[in-house]
Order: structure tokens, then C-alpha cells, then sequence
């Protein structure tokens, strides 16, 4: 058994609600230097407020002490940009970049193929997709470049965290048919260095999770449609009914309705199974630009620290 080379340091691009998350159990558990990369300033900053905002909690609440915080705090850099082009590139000094990006295909398997051609094959590509088959990243990843393609695309590997990442304790490894031995081990450890359990999914649209979760969320929203209860009747019945802690109307604003209704596609796109259809009213509402609790208005109202109004 080789000894595997411990993460020392990462990258994590996209600082929407996961890469933040991820930033953050990276940085006060796994204790690494993390740069979270994002093209917008906006996201940057809202992600900066957020994660001191998110130690200050755990400061407060005996769960850090204040060393600890402040040693976390050092460790926690951002960078405008998607770490890809040449004026902002992902330094070879990492070992690990894991991207959160949205959820559309053409957007991640661009990212993979520009960071497939400037980092060495033994920086460990992750990607938090929900549903994007981590095969086609991986392919992606061996297009061009200045290294063996195969080496490139052996490094690639789904690390598939839960929101709010700080709070649940699983992550899903999701290895592609290309991925080698050691990149799994090394995702594994990682995960299990985050304070997570691991589980492992074959590369299968939705994997565990999502191949579950999304025709429930759909089917919700379909009994919504057609005027059979109300959110609150609906979410209700899954928490008292079923002991889940949020309804699946609930949850599905908490994920984002946009992400939502975008896993919903891979999954109809790559099954071609109807079942996967996304549900009309799920595509109106992120056609209004109700995309949920980060947007303030989902299938309930929302303040700015997203408690429900009403
Ligand atoms: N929301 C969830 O509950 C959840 C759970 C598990 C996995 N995921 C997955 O995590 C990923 C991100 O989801 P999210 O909920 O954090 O989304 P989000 O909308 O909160 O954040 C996405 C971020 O990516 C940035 N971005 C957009 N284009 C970019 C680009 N080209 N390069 C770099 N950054 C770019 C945006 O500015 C935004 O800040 C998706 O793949 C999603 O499926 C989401």
C-alpha cells in the first residue's frame, strides 16, 4: 500500500451557497489553505461576510475557540475569476481544486478541459456536480494539453458535499470509469478530513443521492401544480408524516430552484426516461427568476438571512 500524499492545500471555484460551504469545512477541519475563486466581485464579498459570519456562530456557540477562528480566518483567500484563464489560473502549488460551479454541462466541461491543460496531472480535479456524468469531465480533462491525456483524466473525481455543507456530514465519491485507485483514496481521505461520512456511487446520472431526491421534488411540485394542497400542506406531511426535517418543497428552494430544475434535465437528457421530466411550473418559476431561498422568493417568501416571511 502506497502512502498517499496528503491535501495540502486547495482550490474551490464557484463561491455560490457550496463552494463556500466547501471552502469552509476545508479550512477549519480538514485545516488547509483554501483560494475560492468566482467571477463575480458581488459573490466574493457576500462569500467573505458569509464565512466570517459563519465562525463567528461556531466561536459563539464554544464549537471553535478563538485561535482556532482566527488561524481559519488566515487560511480563507479569494480570487476574482473561474481559475481557468491565463491572468487568473489556479496555481500548481494546490493539490486539489474542487469546482461549484452551476449546474450545466457546457459550463463544467469547458472548465475541465481549460483546467485539464494548466495544471499537472497530480492536482486532483473534484467537481461537486449533482447529476453531470464526472466520466465526460473526466474525457474533458484529457482533451489537449500540455500532459498525457490519460494521466489528466485519471485525476478526475466527483466530491458531491450536501448543503449547508458546514451542517451535513455526508459526502458522496463518485469516481469516473477513467479514475485511478490512488485519486479515489485521496478524495476519500479528504472527505473523511472535512468530518464527513463517505459514500461511494457509481458514475450514474444523480448518483445516490439525486437519482432519489429529484423525482421526489418533482413529484411535489407536480401535486402543487395541479391544485391538490398547498406548500404547506404538502411540506407538512412529509415532516410530521415521514419525519424528514424539510419538506421537499422547502428543500427544493434551499437547493435553488434553478439547480433544481438543471439536475432535472441531466437527468431527462442522459436517461431519456420521462419520469425525469421536470414539472411545467418548476420551469416557469426560474423563467420568472424565482429560484428560491437565495433569491428571496421560491415556493415561500424569504428575508435576507433566509428565514420564511409570512
Ligand atoms: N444547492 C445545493 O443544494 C447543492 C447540493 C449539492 C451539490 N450542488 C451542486 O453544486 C454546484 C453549485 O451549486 P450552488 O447551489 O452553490 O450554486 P450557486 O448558484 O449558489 O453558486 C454558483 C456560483 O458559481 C459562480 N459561477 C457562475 N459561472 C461560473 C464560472 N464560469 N466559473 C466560476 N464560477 C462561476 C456564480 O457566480 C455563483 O456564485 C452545482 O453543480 C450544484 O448542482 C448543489
Amino acid at each position: 500500500m502506497t502512502v498517499l500524499q496528503q491535501i495540502r492545500k486547495a482550490a474551490i471555484i464557484g463561491a455560490g451557497q457550496m463552494g463556500l460551504g466547501i471552502a469552509y469545512v476545508s479550512a477549519v477541519h480538514a485545516k488547509i489553505p483554501i483560494t475560492i475563486y468566482d467571477p463575480s466581485s458581488a459573490v466574493l464579498s457576500n462569500a467573505t461576510d458569509k464565512y466570517k459570519s459563519l465562525l463567528s456562530k461556531d466561536l459563539t456557540k464554544s464549537r471553535l475557540t478563538k485561535e482556532q477562528a482566527d488561524e481559519a480566518l488566515s487560511r480563507f483567500n479569494t480570487i476574482k475569476g473561474d481559475g481557468s484563464t491565463a491572468d487568473e489560473s489556479v496555481k500548481d502549488d494546490v493539490d486539489l481544486v474542487i469546482e461549484a460551479i452551476p449546474e450545466i454541462p457546457e459550463l463544467k466541461l469547458g472548465l475541465f478541459k481549460r483546467l485539464g491543460q494548466n495544471l499537472p496531472p497530480s492536482i486532483i480535479l473534484g467537481s461537486n456536480t449533482s447529476s453531470i456524468s464526472i466520466t465526460k469531465l473526466a474525457a474533458s480533462a484529457g482533451l489537449g494539453g500540455r500532459e498525457d491525456g490519460k494521466k489528466s483524466s485519471e485525476r478526475v473525481i466527483g466530491i458531491h458535499y450536501f448543503n449547508p455543507v458546514p451542517i451535513m456530514r455526508l459526502v458522496e465519491i463518485i469516481p469516473a470509469l477513467q479514475t485511478s485507485q490512488e485519486t479515489i483514496e485521496r478524495a476519500r481521505s479528504f472527505g473523511k478530513a472535512c468530518k464527513k461520512e463517505v459514500t461511494t456511487s457509481s458514475d450514474s446520472p444523480g448518483f445516490i443521492a439525486n437519482a432519489i431526491l429529484m423525482p421526489m421534488i418533482n413529484e411535489a411540485i407536480m401535486v402543487l401544480q395541479r391544485g391538490i394542497a398547498s406548500p404547506h400542506d404538502i411540506d407538512l406531511t412529509f415532516q410530521l408524516g415521514m419525519s424528514h426535517p424539510l419538506g421537499p418543497l422547502k428543500l427544493a428552494d434551499l437547493i435553488g430552484l434553478d439547480t433544481c430544475l438543471n439536475i432535472q434535465r441531466v437527468l431527462h437528457t442522459e436517461t431519456g426516461d420521462s419520469k425525469y421530466r421536470p414539472a411545467t411550473l418548476l420551469v416557469k418559476m426560474v423563467d420568472a427568476g424565482w429560484v428560491g431561498r437565495k433569491g428571496g422568493k421560491g415556493f415561500y417568501e424569504y428575508d435576507k438571512d433566509g428565514n420564511v416571511l409570512g
